[in-house]
């Protein structure tokens, strides 16, 4: 735990909070405003791991010698994480009883003539004080594997996030939305399945203006990219492939043209299915749409094969990733097991984050070497990866390594080359580990039969597996009751295996990484058996 230095100004804020009279939830618009203070100030209190405490960035300036840190911690906590509405800046926005019924025999698709319909008596809503916990370990000492902790003595303190899912109240009228659907980035397994379940929930709130924005944040400003119109019937069966029915893309418009194509189009729900880098431009649209007074719901779904989203227990598309990832490494594994002296070398996506390589080695249970950016490694020199791959041919008579895409960086020359969103284009590490592993048995003079595979695109171009298909379902249905329910700048997640709503600032504060303290790393470790290569 780093020690914590004051911050200038904080002391006002816990006095605003202190004399905030509540002994539940703070008031929207004053956690609002705490929220945007906190902010400014960037108060942080970070864990020895680099995690910040409590969840990406946290409460700092914590006193802990001051009786009520804890209660402090906790309203600031509920600042930073409430979620934000769009009476926060249109006062007089008007609510209306939610046409969202699981009685109906029908989608409405109707004009709603003779009002709207609803079942007062059925207990399906959420309430918007509804709560689920963030943390669910009691760390009793900083010293435990993966311990995120806010004080030197690890002190449990509850940190509650929003419950996702349709409330009692709606902020839009069904017949005045038209709702727009993007996917960004690169490919993930599930796109598809959102997207379907986005229209789904859509229609059967009554909507019938819904379309989809062709090839990402292009599709705003590219004149030769129609809006696709999109229904129950049009999504019926796409969860049945893999890809994007609306396309994808990096790079693309500036926000203030996307913002002009969103207020010229007469949008008004905006669904953004993407990554970190989609994200931040969800947020900047929904600030645009706060400057310009203009009443949009932004929406996020997180999308990544990496999972290197904060918060959540994971993204969508992850565990597909994982799954189809199998397939290369059992092909590795028995191309290796058949060879005389066999080496199996696999690649697997994760730019910067090991999560897929890892849970692919331990769902394998074929790998004898997992390497991953989080975590330093040698090739050469008596404890390098090549020392150890000689010890396994010697006793085991093959060996298969799984590197992740972002692996031994530093092995390769930087290009600064970048693609068109700004991400650095990594070199090849797969390509460059196959040839050092060649080199070196060349120069022993030892046999190694070595085999590259690199299943790069294939892990992602593929429909999604059951559970992640589950997990689409949820999360698309969530986002259309957060729009509804007034919320924008926000984004739909799976924590602790409840669904819930985070603003969008705290998910994307830092891609999530693999903690090598983590009990989740160890246990690869001793799956794959292999030593410290430093
Ligand atoms: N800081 C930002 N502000 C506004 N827009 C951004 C920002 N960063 C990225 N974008 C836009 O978001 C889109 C997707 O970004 P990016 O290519 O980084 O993918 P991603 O969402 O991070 O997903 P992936 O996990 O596939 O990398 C691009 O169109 C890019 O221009
Ligand atoms: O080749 P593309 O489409 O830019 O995507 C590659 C990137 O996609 C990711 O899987 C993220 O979606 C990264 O791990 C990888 O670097
Ligand atoms: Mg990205």
């Amino acid at each position: 735990m780093e020690s914590l230095s004051p911050v200038i100004g904080q002391k006002a804020i816990l006095q605003t909070i202190n004399n905030t009279n509540h002994n539940h939830f703070l008031t929207s618009v004053t956690l609002r405003n705490l929220n945007r203070d906190c902010r400014r100030l960037r108060i942080r209190v970070v864990s020895k791991n680099g995690d910040a405490a409590g969840a990406g960035t946290a409460g700092g300036g914590i006193d802990s010698s001051d009786p009520d840190w804890k209660l402090k911690y906790q309203k600031e906590f509920e600042a930073r994480f409430s979620i934000p509405h769009i009476n926060d800046v249109f006062h007089d926005a008007v609510s209306y009883p939610s046409t969202f019924c699981l009685k109906m025999r029908t989608p409405i698709t109707e004009k709603f003539a003779e009002g709207y319909p609803s079942d007062e008596k059925w207990h399906g809503y959420i309430n918007n004080n509804d709560r689920v916990l963030l943390k669910v370990i009691n760390y009793s000492s900083a010293t435990s594997a993966g311990a995120e902790c806010i004080d030197s003595n690890c002190s449990w303190v509850e940190q509650w996030v929003h419950r996702a899912g349709p409330r009692e109240k709606i902020y839009f009228k069904p017949e005045e939305v038209k709702a727009a659907i993007v996917t960004c980035g690169g490919l993930c397994p599930g796109l598809n399945d959102v997207i379907r379940q986005i229209v789904i929930t859509l229609e059967i709130y009554g909507v019938t203006r819904i379309v989809g924005i062709p090839f990402g944040y292009r599709g705003f400003s590219e004149e030769d990219l129609a809006e696709m119109p999109l229904s129950r019937k049009v999504v019926q069966n796409v969860h049945l492939s893999g890809g994007s029915l609306l396309g994808v893309s990096r790079g693309g418009p500036k926000v203030s043209d996307i913002v002009d194509s969103i207020q010229e189009g007469g949008i008004n729900m905006l669904f953004v299915l993407g990554g970190n880098g989609t994200h931040a431009g969800a947020n900047a649209i929904h600030d645009e749409c706060r400057k310009r007074r203009i009443k949009v719901a932004v929406v996020g779904v997180p999308k990544t094969i990496d999972n290197d989203i904060m918060l959540m227990d994971k993204t969508f598309g992850f565990d597909t990733a994982v799954e189809e990832a199998q397939r290369a490494i059992n092909s590795a594994y028995i191309e290796a097991h058949s060879a005389y002296r066999g080496i199996g070398i696999v690649k697997l996506m994760g730019r910067s984050s090991g999560f897929i390589a890892m849970q692919a080695s331990l769902a394998s249970g074929q790998i004898d070497i997992c390497l991953i950016p989080e975590v330093p490694f040698n090739l050469h020199g008596p404890h390098g990866v090549l020392r150890h791959l000689k010890y396994l041919l010697e006793t085991k008579g093959s060996a298969v390594v799984c590197a992740a895409e972002g692996a031994g960086q530093g092995f390769l020359e930087k290009t600064n080359a970048k693609d068109a969103s700004g991400n650095a284009v990594l070199g090849d590490f797969g390509v460059y580990l196959q040839q050092e592993v060649k080199k070196y048995f060349k120069e022993l003079g030892e046999t190694a039969d070595v085999k590259y595979i690199d299943p790069t695109y294939m892990i992602r171009a593929c429909r999604a597996n059951a559970s992640d298909g589950i997990l689409c379902t949820v999360l698309g249905q969530n986002a259309v009751h957060g729009a509804f329910a007034g919320y924008s700048g926000i984004t739909v997640g799976i924590c602790n295996t409840h669904y819930v709503y985070f603003p969008i600032p705290e998910v994307i504060s830092k891609p999530r990484v693999v903690d090598p303290n983590s009990r989740m790393w160890h246990r690869c470790l001793t799956s794959t058996g292999q030593p410290d290569f430093i």
